[in-house]
């Protein structure tokens, strides 16, 4: 990677960003990033970073070869057009866009493109991001190695068949918010048993991390591990009953399944836009 260009300077930026730079990948005045209007959010990505931010496309694509892709999806139509200019063949195009396949990528760039598609998360942040791509015929092995490498800095990754994005997306891309859903639940429930706020939350967030580490590490699955805790007639078995009786497992189940939808929603949407060239452009 001789030069990155980050379109679209939100969280997911940033999030690259730090993890590129903790991992010493690309050297910071390599890093270029833009967005469509908020400059002062590009100024405080380059003091805080020291990336190099520009409006001039000319400047931002020269020499680059690898396009990150990190605006809202219902962006992604006005973005890529106003870009479509600069990209070429020769780059690799890496789309973290939740729902928008790689062929209305390129269907809006209009030229092929080398594409990867992911679906990281926002524990990127802190380098724990849950991420699956997806790649193109056109990306080189070379670039593959680049994806492993650019990825590598915000977390594990998986490679998926594409067909397997919106569901990625509904399970892990989201995913961070159901768990935070959760914490929050904790958090009201130990208030109201009389605990205090602070200790509880750092109960809530071990009790998390130790029971994430063990479906990790141990042999057993979810399942064994909470039959373990749950003693007959114990305090488990009382709190499960009410999860059961008000059909908790289920409504996280529809959930996912409401998440995976509106991905495919979002996509199709764009995709149908498209082909009648009702295109914000
Ligand atoms: N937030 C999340 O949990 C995750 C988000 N994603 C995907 O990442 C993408 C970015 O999400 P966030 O960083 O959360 O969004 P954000 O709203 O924080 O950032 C989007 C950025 O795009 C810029 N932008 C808008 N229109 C533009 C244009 N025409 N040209 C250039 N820049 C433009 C905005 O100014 C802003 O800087 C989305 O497509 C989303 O689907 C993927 C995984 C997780
Ligand atoms: O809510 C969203 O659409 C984005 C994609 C995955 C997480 N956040």
């Amino acid at each position: 990677m001789k030069k990155m260009v980050i379109v679209g300077a939100g969280s997911m930026a940033e999030a690259f960003i730090s993890g590129i730079l903790e991992n010493d990948v690309i050297d910071r005045k390599n890093i270029w990033v833009t967005n469509n209007s908020n400059e002062k959010r590009l100024v405080n990505l380059s003091e805080r970073y020291g990336v190099q931010s520009t409006y001039d496309l000319n400047a931002l694509f020269d020499g680059a070869d690898l396009v990150m892709l990190a605006m809202k999806p219902k962006d992604a139509a006005t973005a890529i057009q106003s870009i479509r200019a600069y990209l070429s063949e020769r780059m690799l195009v890496v789309s973290v866009l939740a729902g928008v396949s790689m062929s209305t990528i390129e269907a809006l760039a209009r030229i092929p493109l080398a594409i990867v598609r992911s679906m990281p998360n926002t524990s990127a942040a802190v380098g724990k991001s849950a991420t699956a791509v997806a790649v193109n015929n056109r990306v080189t092995d070379q670039q593959i190695e680049t994806t492993k490498i650019l990825f590598g800095t915000v977390g594990l990754t998986s490679f998926v068949e594409e067909e397997q994005l919106d569901a990625v997306t509904g399970l892990s891309g989201s995913g961070p918010a159901y768990i935070y859903y959760l914490i929050e639940a904790m958090e009201k429930s130990a208030v109201e048993v009389g605990l205090d706020q602070q200790m509880a939350s750092e109960l809530i967030v071990q009790t998390l991390l130790g029971a994430a580490e063990m479906v990790k590490k141990s042999s057993k699955s979810a399942t064994e591990l909470r039959k373990e805790v749950t003693s007959p007639g114990g305090t488990t078995e009382a709190g499960i009953r009410i999860l059961e009786e008000n059909g908790v497992q289920q409504a996280f189940i529809s959930c996912i399944k409401a998440a995976t939808a509106q991905s495919k929603k979002m996509g199709a949407a764009l995709s149908s836009q498209l082909e009648t060239s009702n295109l914000p452009y």
